[in-house]
């Protein structure tokens, strides 16, 4: 087993909140990721999977525990990571190749080499054509492919992907699926996702850390193991369909989901 580059380590965050009580974002989170796999964070709206996600980004502090990517304690963000978010973020001012740029323009100098590395991943999502269209003239689903392209081209190791497909429609979102786990895989980076959706989680993920909310907490790793990850008829397959049981289950043996479901605001 490799020794981990992901690592979250008794992980709590409260946020302060003025006139109100302090809320339990997190408590306890614990687990390791090696390098190349692909996890998710699967849980309903408010468990703390961006709260996760945002400390081993750097972007938030953890109250307790700590996180450490390749054997660094993080403390500020990293310029090592990629991240995508669920607004693909993009300047509007900027063609689609300026704006995948940006991001090695952040780390000084660019190179030619560069650049052809910008355009080959452009390339690789089917936006050869529109590497000079502005945001404006692109669809959302083409928006996010080109911040997927502006968190990988300086090639970090790991990249966390905080729900970019959310708010697509379901065909572009299958699609993105699987232009994330073909890019993801062939380049061998570590992901981590955070996603509502089962079947997405099953079919990118190599485990699933399942979280349900207030406080919100990791209640089950579940490691998947799927024929191939290159076509979505996977989704019809019994091995699917069997973690789709077993996640449906264990979100209704939690109280999230099904007849005794509890709605609690
Ligand atoms: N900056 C903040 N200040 C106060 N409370 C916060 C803050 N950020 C998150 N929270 C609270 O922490 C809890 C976890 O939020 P978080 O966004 O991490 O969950 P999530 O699972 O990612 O939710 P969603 O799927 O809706 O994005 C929620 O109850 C949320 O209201």
């Amino acid at each position: 087993m490799s020794a981990a580059i992901i690592r979250v380590s008794d992980l709590t965050k409260k946020y302060s909140r003025a006139a109100r009580e302090d809320a339990l974002a997190v408590t306890e989170v614990n687990f390791d990721v090696v390098p190349g796999e692909f996890i998710s964070l699967l849980g309903p709206s408010g468990c703390g999977k961006s709260t996760v996600l945002n400390c081993i980004a750097g972007l938030v502090a953890p109250t307790q525990g700590y996180v450490e990517v390749a054997g660094e304690r993080v403390k500020s963000p990293s310029k090592s990571l990629g991240v995508a978010f669920q607004e693909p973020l993009l300047m509007d001012w900027r063609t689609s190749l300026d704006n995948v740029m940006l991001q090695l323009e952040m780390r000084g100098k660019t190179t030619p080499e560069q650049k052809a590395e910008a355009r080959r991943l452009l390339a690789s999502v089917g936006l050869s054509a529109f590497e000079n269209a502005y945001p404006w003239q692109l669809s959302g689903g083409m928006k996010q492919r080109v911040a997927l392209c502006r968190a990988m081209v300086h090639d970090p190791a790991v990249l966390l992907l905080d729900e970019p497909f959310g708010a697509l429609d379901v065909f572009t979102r299958d699609q993105l699926n699987l232009d994330i786990s073909r890019l993801a895989r062939s380049a061998g980076k570590t992901v981590v996702l955070v996603t509502h959706s089962v079947p997405e989680a099953i079919f990118l993920s190599d485990r699933i850390l399942v979280m349900t909310p207030r406080p919100g907490k990791v209640v089950e790793d579940i490691r998947v193991t799927l024929d191939d990850r290159t076509s979505l008829d996977v989704r019809g397959s019994a091995a699917f369909a069997s973690y789709e049981r077993q996640l449906y289950a264990l979100f209704e043996a939690e109280g999230v989901l099904g007849n005794q479901a509890m709605y609690r605001h």
